[in-house]
């Protein structure tokens, strides 16, 4: 098996938000200081032997959190009613792949909270 390499970005926004199909306090408005965790991979360095600048990827992903900070996340069709931390992960794994198409992404992590986070893999469960 040969071997990879992963590069990690960071960042976060605020957001407020309401779940339309959930039966409990989720289905009032409220708000989250979410974090976003993206990661690239791939098995080649360039020839200053990195992956991917992380300046590239923290650029591409502080566009998308940008667009997101201080919205009410149900006014974006994409989520049709239901921003949950999994289709936000949806959402910017597709804002990313537009900002950096011939970046892969592997992985992407959406905290709602320090203890809660939902993962997407695009790729399936291949780690
Ligand atoms: N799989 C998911 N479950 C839930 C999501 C989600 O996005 N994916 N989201 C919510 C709500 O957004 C809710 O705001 C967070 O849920 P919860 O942990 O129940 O609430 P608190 O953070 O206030 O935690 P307490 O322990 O109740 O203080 C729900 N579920
Ligand atoms: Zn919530």
């Amino acid at each position: 098996m040969s071997a990879i390499y992963r590069v990690r970005a960071e960042a976060s926004f605020a957001a407020a938000h309401f779940l339309s199909n959930y039966h409990g306090k989720c289905e009032n408005l409220h708000g989250h200081n979410y974090k976003v965790r993206i990661y690239a991979q791939g098995d080649k360095l360039d020839e200053g032997g990195m992956l991917l600048d992380f300046g590239i990827l923290k650029k591409a992903l502080r566009e998308v959190t940008e667009e997101l900070d201080h919205k009410n996340l149900n006014d974006i069709e994409f989520f049709k009613g239901n921003p949950s931390a999994e289709l936000i992960a949806t959402y910017i794994y597709n804002q990313m792949v537009m900002k950096i198409p011939d970046t892969p992404i592997w992985k992407v992590e959406v905290f709602e909270t320090d203890e809660n986070l939902a993962i997407y893999l695009p790729d399936g469960d291949k780690e």
